[in-house]
């Protein structure tokens, strides 16, 4: 078997998300022939295990050049630390922080961000989920843990409660609820910092963190206290929420904060008899803010009772029907997240960055 007849083939293998090829990228680490099957590993920077489905579509033409009778992906994800704009100190163990924020309240943000949480899971990756809506906590209640307090041992750290396979963490679980909303802005955003820094996140490579909505003080002050990679904006397609999408894309431009792109939730509604989509709150509104703004569209959410109601319930989409064509949508999400992050950013050595303290 020619391995360079392999490796060449393997390099015209680009995802459209992808910047790179993954031979050129150094993803692959080894193709082999054993017996008759020709077994090629790939080391990803970056959760996305679901790229195996479209590597199988290279399995016929990489058989009829190695003579193999089959072949098998061996598909391991070991995250990169990516380097981080503003120069705080990153979280023990966490290699990548992304926020996910909104420019009105009431567009799907938490909805988006534990789901987008759940896939990066799926993807192959650690996550752990920070709940950053200091006003209007709803991760307890969409991961199905209303009443779950995180311990502490030593007095000092607290362990974060397990859910769905994900670490999460909530001012929500700490305080109760009527007496985070009198709290003025620096009074959230020192609690919300203590949280962050106090929890034992153990190893992550994805801390994903739910912002309050809106592109005010507080905004800017915990993205800016909270070492965050990157950032995505939740809009629906109304033009009042697409405006303050643009707002908040130009917030975190202003304080160096890469915009990943942009998630449109309830974009449309698809009829459950006849399958008839209609877009209820205008079309083409995510597409604009994308092309006029240069941030990509990095998905687009029907609405649904379903997924409201498996909300509601504390079973996201994602775990609650994981083969769903909205588990898929949010998956494809995941990977152009991961994906994203890795090809827009620079690499950093983990081990001096997130050490575990
Ligand atoms: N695509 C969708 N289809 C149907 N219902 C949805 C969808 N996305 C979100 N919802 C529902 O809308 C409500 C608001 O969602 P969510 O709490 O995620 O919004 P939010 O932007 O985080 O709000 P806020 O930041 O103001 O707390 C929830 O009941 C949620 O289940």
């Amino acid at each position: 078997m020619n391995n360079e007849q392999i490796s060449a083939r393997l390099a015209q293998f680009r995802p459209p998300h992808w910047a790179q090829d993954p031979v050129g990228a150094g993803f692959v680490r080894g193709i082999a022939l054993e017996r008759d099957e020709l077994v090629i590993s790939l080391v990803l920077p970056f959760a996305e295990l679901a790229v195996e489905a479209a590597l199988h579509g290279l399995d016929a033409e990489l058989c009829a050049l190695s003579g193999a009778r089959s072949v098998r992906w061996q598909l391991r994800v070991d995250v990169a630390t990516l380097a981080r704009t503003n120069e705080i100190q990153g979280v023990a163990g966490v290699r990548n922080i992304i926020a996910v924020s909104s420019g009105k309240g009431g567009v799907g943000k938490s909805t988006t961000a534990v789901n987008l949480a759940l896939a990066l899971k799926r993807q192959g990756a650690r996550v752990g989920i920070l709940d950053a809506d200091v006003y209007g906590p709803s991760i307890p209640l969409m991961l199905g843990v209303p009443d779950a307090r995180p311990e502490s041992d030593d007095g000092k750290t607290m362990s974060p409660i397990e859910a769905h396979g994900l670490k999460a963490n909530s001012i929500g679980f700490l305080v109760a609820a009527d007496d985070a909303t009198i709290w003025r802005g620096p009074m959230a955003s020192k609690a919300l910092s203590q949280i962050l820094r106090e929890t034992r996140w153990g190893e992550l490579d994805y801390l994903v963190v739910d912002l309050p909505p809106g592109t005010g003080d507080i905004q800017i002050t915990i993205a800016q206290q909270v070492p965050t990679t990157a950032a995505l904006v939740v809009t629906t397609p109304q033009n009042v929420a697409l405006a303050d999408a643009v707002k908040g894309i130009n917030m975190f431009r202003k304080v160096n904060i890469p915009v990943l792109g942009v998630i449109e939730n309830m974009s449309y509604h698809q009829c459950g008899a006849c399958g008839h989509r209609e877009a209820l709150f205008g079309e083409g509104g995510g597409v604009r803010v994308s092309t006029e703004h240069q941030v990509p569209l990095l998905g687009q959410l029907p609405l649904d009772a379903n997924l409201c109601r498996q909300m509601d319930r504390g079973t996201p989409t994602v775990a609650a029907d994981p083969d769903g064509h909205i588990a898929r949508a949010y998956l494809d999400i995941a990977a152009r997240v991961a994906a994203g992050l890795y090809f827009t950013g620079k690499t950093i050595p983990t081990s001096l960055y997130t050490r575990l303290v």
